[in-house]
């Protein structure tokens, strides 16, 4: 029989750190913890001041040292790790050391890129919405914002109040993603000071950041790496092909012959830097009126030709994956960082998308073409 304190110890060390997805006591983050009577005092070490999460975590430790039997009265002492500490806890969440990119060959995570001939067509809206789903089919999912053109991920995922990004928390040269609706987030939108400010970033820095995010952000464990990139250029396509030789490729178009005949072409340069076209989604389909009949806005058929462009001298055809109608629902989600997954899971664009991460995960485990090694020129 496990003494008051050794039971205490237990219940607040099975509190989950919201950020880093690791209990506290796998985290060496609980400290002492003391008994008299029937209260008890627990010491908490955050990672650093002024930690962000450290309200959570100490009103759940709280309410899990109370929840044990016999306590009635609990003291949460709040401390900060040393420098030794936090060091050690750092080398136990990345035993590779830093500096290592966890999504490179061999690894376990299926890596989707969403890409897009053109801006505009829904990539963004889509990436959120199928991360979503993802997380809540009950896998491990994170996104990669590097859309330096559009960088929307965090207001789509709760993640920008007021309009701002939320600035993730560092442990010296490691980067917490901050988290939205169960999926791990990190965007370039939030280390810039203005919008306008990354419209200038080119090729390689474009590059640098990238490769930085894969070694320097803790993801932990994923099932799912989604990747927000922008727009068709080749620079960034080559990073890809170069740092995850397993990526596969999720090709957005709307049914309009000018965004389909872009889309191909993205299509074709992620195939030559190694990468795996999975599918094809056709986003904004026709808009069903009240009288019931449907508009097509953006017209139709524009991801079956990208498909069949797409599936040309390939051993197996490239398949239109979903169709995402328009959707007020899908637009003002986005608007107010609650994807419509989750939302509201009726509505036709909803459903749709969420069928569609039931076919991306019938899909795996990725069977990714080989990396043709494809060097910057
Ligand atoms: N199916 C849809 N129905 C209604 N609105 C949509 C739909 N898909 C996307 N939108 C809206 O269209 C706009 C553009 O979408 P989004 O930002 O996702 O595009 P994008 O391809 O990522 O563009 P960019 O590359 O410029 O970031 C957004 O306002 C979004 O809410």
């Amino acid at each position: 029989m496990s003494s008051l304190t050794e039971k205490v110890r237990a219940a607040a060390g099975s509190v989950m750190d919201p950020e880093l997805r690791r209990t506290l006591g796998e985290l060496g983050m609980i400290g002492a913890v003391t008994a008299q009577g029937s209260s008890v005092t627990v010491v908490v070490k955050l990672t650093i001041a002024g930690c962000p999460a450290a309200q959570k975590i100490e009103s759940d430790v709280h309410a899990a040292s109370a929840a044990v039997s016999v306590v009635e009265q609990v003291t949460v002492d709040v401390q900060v790790m040393t420098a030794e500490e936090r060091t050690e806890l750092l080398s136990a969440l990345r035993p590779e050391g830093p500096k290592h990119n966890p999504f490179g060959p061999g690894t376990l995570t299926r890596v989707i890129a969403v890409t897009s001939g053109k801006g505009g067509v829904g990539k963004s809206t889509m990436t959120a919405n199928l991360a979503a789903a993802l997380a809540q089919q009950g896998y491990r999912v994170g996104i990669l914002d590097a859309d330096v053109y559009g960088f929307s991920i965090p207001a789509l995922m709760g993640l920008a109040p007021g309009g701002v990004a939320v600035k993730p928390t560092r442990l010296d040269d490691m980067i917490v993603p901050p988290v939205g609706h169960n999926v791990k987030v990190i965007s370039i939108g939030m280390f810039v000071e203005n919008a306008n400010a990354a419209v200038a970033w080119r090729g390689p820095m474009l590059q640098r950041t990238i490769t930085q995010f894969l070694t320097d952000v803790y993801f932990g464990d994923l099932d799912f790496l989604l990747l927000d990139l922008p727009p068709g250029t080749g620079d960034v396509a080559i990073t890809v092909g170069q740092q995850l030789p397993n990526a596969e490729v999720l090709v957005v178009t709307t049914g309009q012959a000018a965004a389909s005949e872009v889309a191909v072409r993205a299509g074709v340069v992620a195939r030559q830097t190694g990468q795996r076209v999975i599918g094809v989604v056709e986003n904004m389909g026709p808009l069903v009126l009240p009288d019931g009949s449907a508009l097509a806005l953006f017209g139709e058929g524009g991801a079956e030709s990208v498909a069949t462009a797409l599936s040309i001298g390939q051993d197996k055809p490239v398949d239109v994956l979903a169709k995402i109608p328009l959707s007020l629902g899908l637009r003002e989600g986005g608007d107010e960082g609650m994807p419509i997954v989750l939302a509201n899971p009726a509505d036709p664009a909803a459903q749709a998308i969420t069928e569609l991460a039931r076919r991306i995960v019938q899909s795996g485990p990725s069977r990714a073409g080989v990396n043709l090694g494809v060097s910057p020129r």
